[in-house]
């Protein structure tokens, strides 16, 4: 579903790269964990995805597609297949939650009647039912991350990649969000989240892909994370 193959990305100005030589397969239907250490490239990553940024060397391959190769007309399709949730949850603040979850639909040309169908069976689903006249700033930070889920899933992407999902919120409301994205998960749905939190990670127990100073240092099914160990040159990268 998403592979990289030989990925290195340097920015301009910047005496490292990003990510050196990263190669990653990640199967249809998969949850994988990305962590590392602020800086590691874990963003990068869901960049190159999302065909933000392109490799300066290595290809990226996205449901079989080459992203080098791929023209810029065909990126906004290229990114319907793919959910985004970010840390900050990034919704409209004069838009209620229906409106905000619609919008997405609304962007991309759908009907009127099926967004009618649409965003109240999502709101159902992230536990927001009864709440679609709010404005962000009359919800909690977890209701506002359950309407960045429900906006990124209601077109019902292949893909959700999740930057650092939980990193606004309290273990249990984090908690609540990791069940949620499981729930999508469960659907078939590939997740990718990129996170430093050690708990999550640790308690559900998924693929885990670590990168230190943009090298994957670690690739392993049911994986924990150590924040506190050093990963460059403890570890060995398995064949996972
Ligand atoms: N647009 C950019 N221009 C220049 N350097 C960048 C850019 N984006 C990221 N970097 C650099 O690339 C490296 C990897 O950053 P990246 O954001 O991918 O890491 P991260 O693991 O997601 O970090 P964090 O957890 O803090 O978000 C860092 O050294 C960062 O400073």
């Amino acid at each position: 579903m998403i592979r990289f193959e030989n990925v290195t990305k340097f920015y301009a100005r910047t005496p490292r790269p990003a990510l050196d030589d990263v190669s990653i397969e990640i199967g249809r239907g998969e949850f994988v964990f990305l962590v590392g250490a602020s800086g590691s490239g874990k963003t990068s990553c869901i960049s190159l995805v999302q065909r933000e940024e392109r490799p300066s060397a290595g290809k990226v391959f996205v449901a079989g597609r080459d992203l080098s190769s791929m023209s810029a007309w065909k990126v906004p399709e290229h990114r319907r297949k793919l959910g985004v949730v970010f840390q900050d949850f990034r919704l409209l603040p004069d838009k209620t939650v229906y409106e905000n979850v619609a919008f997405a639909l609304q962007v991309i040309g759908k009907k009127r009647h099926t967004i009618r169908l649409a965003v109240p069976e999502v709101l159902e689903m992230v536990g927001l039912a009864g709440k679609e006249k709010r404005r962000p700033h009359e919800l909690s930070g977890g209701e506002q991350q359950r309407v960045a889920i429900a906006r990124a899933y209601v077109n019902r992407p292949p893909i959700l990649l999740a930057d650092e999902p939980t990193g606004n919120l309290d273990p249990t409301t984090s908690l609540g969000i990791m069940r949620l994205l499981d729930q999508i998960n469960l659907t078939g749905t590939t997740v990718v989240m990129a996170t430093h939190d050690e708990e999550i990670v640790n308690q559900w127990r998924k693929r885990v892909i670590e990168l230190d100073e943009g090298v994957v240092v670690r690739d392993q099914p049911e994986g924990i994370y150590d924040s506190s160990r050093p990963a460059r040159g403890e570890l060995t990268v398995s064949e996972a």
